[in-house]
């Protein structure tokens, strides 16, 4: 099967391989319910246009306006949150990536920052607790500490799903691209998920040019649900959330100057992937083989 692949051409179609896939983008708010009810709506409307997997930006769930009010509100995965989040999967029969869920952490005054996957059946399948965190001067903006109230992860994630092998990361992970290549040549990524929250400031120097490296230099489909818009006093967003082909190309988007709640679709089919690799094999031409 697997030089079958490889063998097919990038417009021809294997129907086990293509699936259709969902982007979100949304303007978390500091309500736990409110959140829900946007999630659940889009969940809804999504399935209704034919997407099996949906991705959400990170703080899908909440994001907090004051120090230190988020860790009070974060649960274990089997929490009462999260299981709603299981039963909106089921319901709807579609596969959810939640990305930058509150979860409890070490002790009281520390969360992870949590990347959850939720199969059609509502069960946690795996989830990735975000390695690099955000202590961050952001230029004209404010200073982010993301690491006084959170405690990093340490250990790199891939999923088997029926939309390939995903790869889980968080937001400010995207800066470091030796996560990245360890998910493609290490653990043989073929989609990478980047739920995030970017600022407006670095959103707009970096986000787009960052995702479309990752996604050209893994030749991986890269899937970025973005956080858009004013969340609260202090705190805004960059949106743009965006689905990238492994050539490079963006092939869905909610633009930033449009800072709407929503969701975009597209049609994701692996042997893309394999076309792209046999043409540009670049795993056998690397010389730096340390990650
Ligand atoms: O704190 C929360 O509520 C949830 N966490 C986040 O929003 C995180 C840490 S503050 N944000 C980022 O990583 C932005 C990265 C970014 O903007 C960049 O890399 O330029």
């Amino acid at each position: 099967a697997a030089v079958l692949r490889r063998a097919m051409s990038f417009s021809s179609v294997s129907a086990a391989s293509q699936a259709r896939v969902g982007v979100v983008q949304m303007t978390s708010v500091g309500d736990l319910d409110a959140n829900y009810a946007t999630c659940s709506r889009l969940t809804k409307e999504a399935a209704a246009a034919g997407v099996k997997f949906l991705c959400f930006p990170e703080v899908f769930s909440f994001i907090g306006s004051k120090d230190g009010e988020s860790v009070k509100l974060a649960e274990p995965l089997d929490g009462p949150i999260m299981q709603r989040y299981c039963s909106l999967a089921n319901e709807s029969s579609m596969w959810l990536s939640l990305g930058g869920f509150q979860e409890r952490g070490p002790d009281d005054s520390h969360q992870y920052n949590t990347h959850v996957l939720i199969d059609e059946s509502g069960k946690v399948r795996s989830s990735y607790r975000k390695i690099h965190l955000f202590d961050v001067d952001v230029p004209g903006n404010m200073v982010y500490k993301e690491s006084r109230f959170t405690t990093a992860g340490d250990t790199v994630v891939v999923v088997d799903s029926p939309f390939g092998r995903l790869g889980l990361t968080v937001c400010y992970d995207l800066r470091f691209p030796e996560l990245y290549q360890c998910l493609r040549f290490k653990h043989q990524a073929q989609v990478l998920l980047v739920p995030s929250a970017f600022t407006k400031v670095t959103g707009e120097a970096h986000w787009e040019i960052l995702l479309r490296a990752r996604a050209i230099e893994t030749q991986c489909y890269v899937i970025a649900a973005a956080q858009a818009g004013k969340h609260n006093e202090k705190r805004e967003s960059y949106g743009d959330s965006i689905i990238i082909d492994p050539w490079g190309t963006v092939i869905a988007r909610l633009p930033a100057d449009r800072l709407s709640t929503g969701f975009a679709v597209a049609d994701i089919d692996l042997s893309k992937v394999e076309a792209v690799r046999s043409k540009m094999p670049i795993s056998e031409h690397r010389k730096f083989e340390s990650i």
